[in-house]
């Protein structure tokens, strides 16, 4: 199943693409996509529906983050060993975790939002997964009882705030629109294996990162044990399992995006995002 969620930022429905690609209205049956519907029980229920009984959508509308209520969004960092090559740094020993604030989740195609004064905002495609089952201490061999589904994120990154300041990387990973999430969550059922995906990103229609995941340092399989070592994992929260090498900070000279420029990025089977990058006091309010 594709699950989404639709309409004005905020107000999003939940939806689902059914066989021939039409959206299909789910606000009839779950209240949004998120919490205990991502449990193993509750998407056998949806699994259940026949989709041709739900209201199509009319139109395009707007898409939001393809999960609502998310409890925490958290990211793998140098988990390609050529990414941490290109940063700069040795492959990490053991999966290095940090948090993006839950404010810089947003839709798939909503703007990249520029900070003041920003010179330094990247980009990062990724394999995001959600969690479905909650856990702590889950055990490598249970990783996939746990997992809802997989999702593309754009991990974007400011690198003065990330690197050049005091602290951890929080500041350059959090600002508003820094975490597009979607166009679709992708039931686990449909993914036969998240270690054998092409990822791609291009910046006005030009190929800067394209990898696979297969060439994780850390698979998801190892990522959802340990990150489970050292918090909860709950119905809902979200995982982004690193990038792979060719973000702008590895660019000889180094290449950041710039207002006017369209970032486009995907991952196989999980759908595309497409967003234009504009000045934060530009954003649509
Ligand atoms: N360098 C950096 O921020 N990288 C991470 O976010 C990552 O995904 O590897």
């Amino acid at each position: 199943m594709k699950l989404v969620r639709f309409g004005p930022k905020g107000a999003e429905k939940p939806g689902m693409i059914d066989g021939q690609g039409t959206l299909r209205d789910l606000s009839g049956v779950i209240d949004d996509v998120a919490g205990d519907v991502l449990l193993p029980a509750g998407l056998a229920k949806l699994a259940g529906l026949d989709a041709a009984t739900l209201p199509t959508v009319p139109g395009t509308p707007r898409l939001g983050p393809c999960v609502g209520r998310i409890g925490k969004l958290v990211c793998i960092g140098l988990n390609y060993s050529d990414h941490a090559a290109e940063a700069g740094v040795a492959p990490p020993a053991e999966p290095v975790i940090f948090l993006k604030a839950n404010s810089s989740i947003c839709g798939p195609d909503d703007p990249i939002l520029l900070p003041r004064g920003s010179q330094k905002t990247d980009w990062e495609v990724e394999l995001a997964f959600v969690i479905g089952k909650g856990g702590r201490y889950i055990e490598e061999a249970d990783w996939a009882d746990h997992v809802a589904g997989y999702c593309v994120c754009n991990d974007v990154s400011e690198r003065a705030y990330q690197l050049e300041s005091t602290g951890q990387w929080t500041k350059g990973k959090s600002a508003d629109n820094f975490a597009p999430l979607g166009p679709w969550l992708v039931t686990a059922d449909e993914i036969a294996d998240p270690q054998a995906l092409d990822l791609w990103l291009d910046v006005d229609g030009v190929r800067q990162q394209a990898g696979n995941t297969g060439t994780m340092i850390f698979p998801v399989r190892e990522i959802i044990a340990y990150v489970s070592r050292f918090m909860t994992l709950e119905p809902g929260d979200v995982i982004s399992t690193g990038t792979p090498p060719g973000v702008g900070m590895g660019k000889k000279p180094p290449t950041y995006l710039r207002k006017g420029q369209t970032v486009t990025l995907g991952v196989d089977g999980l759908g595309a995002q497409r967003q234009a990058v504009i000045d934060w006091d530009d954003r649509p309010l």
